[in-house]
């Protein structure tokens, strides 16, 4: 079975996304492995690798922002749509693309993409199916400045989860940006995070506290949360869903850190099985599949 590998990089804006996948691509490169950098935010200008796909060459955000006068979402959709309509543009090179390759496809970060409107869900399909069969898996960046407010990180987590089941692909959730996360206070409370704890919730509602992490340094007590009855009911319900599904567990993400990246991308690995299909042949398989097909 000839097959293809890959990972579709996503996340809300600004999250770290293009940065991981510079970070990913250079430590491909210091391991020697090859990969197939694509990127899809139509509006995305600088790049450490110049990607050897980009939307750009078929659409771009800016003339479809000018010429048919939408604004940035909207703009946004329609460029997706257009790629769904002239899919070839992508499928085309990527039936070229050998089997030792990480394909890294680097997302645009308006969430609704995934979440609200079909469109990477379909994207993902013709990807993954057909063709192409690209074994492929999500890695979902959240920032983990969002610690500094446990209800933007509970809907972060939530977009995490909405996101794992719009796209039925295998996922790794990342929390990006650790080297902003600086403090004993902040590292300690942190696994609380990564399996997240709903406690955290609860505790905002019960204290009526929320930490600040400003530049890494533990701030402490800052700001008063009118955590009223029904906000706390709500944020009780949502703490529960998440662990009623056990979905969704976060990796750390250093890029400054070779180790961390090399880490992620054993999970990534892991998720789309690479390293099964790469591990040498003994020269007596050929042999015995024949003999097989012969007896
Ligand atoms: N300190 C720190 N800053 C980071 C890190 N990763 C990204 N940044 C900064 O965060 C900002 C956004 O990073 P990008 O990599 O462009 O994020 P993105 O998710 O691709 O952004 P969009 O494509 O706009 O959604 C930039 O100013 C980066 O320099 C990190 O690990 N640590």
């Amino acid at each position: 079975m000839g097959s293809k590998y890959g990972t579709i990089i996503m996340g809300p804006a600004g999250a770290g996304k293009t940065t991981f996948c510079s970070a990913l691509i250079q430590h491909l490169r210091n391991n020697k492995r090859s990969c197939y950098y694509i990127n899809l935010d139509p509006a995305a200008e600088d790049f450490v690798y110049e990607p050897d796909l980009d939307i750009k060459e078929l659409i771009t955000l800016e003339d479809v922002m000018e010429e048919l006068h939408l604004g940035p979402n909207g703009g946004l959709i329609y460029c997706f749509e257009f790629l769904l309509e002239n899919l070839d543009f992508i499928t085309d090179p990527l039936e070229q693309v050998g089997e030792e390759y990480l394909i890294i496809i680097d997302m645009p970060g308006q969430i609704e993409l995934y979440t609200h409107v079909p469109i990477v869900p379909s994207l993902v399909k013709a990807l993954t199916k057909g063709n192409l069969n690209i074994s492929m898996c999500a890695a979902y960046l959240l920032e983990s400045t969002f610690i500094v407010d446990r209800a933007k990180f509970f809907a972060g987590t939530l977009s995490a989860m909405s996101a794992m089941l719009m796209v039925e692909l295998p996922h790794v959730n990342i929390l990006s940006k650790m080297d902003l996360v600086k403090g004993q206070v902040a590292r300690k409370e942190l696994k609380r995070y990564i399996e997240p704890d709903i406690s955290l919730l609860q505790d905002v509602g019960d204290s009526g506290l929320v930490y600040e992490y400003k530049d890494g340094v533990d701030a402490g007590q800052v700001e008063e949360v009118v955590a009223g009855d029904a906000f706390g009911r709500l944020n009780r319900a949502v703490g529960q869903l998440i662990d009623d599904f056990s979905l969704v567990s976060f990796l750390k993400l250093d890029v400054q850190d070779e180790d961390s990246v090399g880490a992620i991308l054993s999970y990534i690995d892991d998720a789309i099985q690479f390293h099964e299909a790469q591990e040498p042949r003994e020269p007596n398989d050929d042999l015995e599949v024949e003999e097989h097909e012969m007896g």
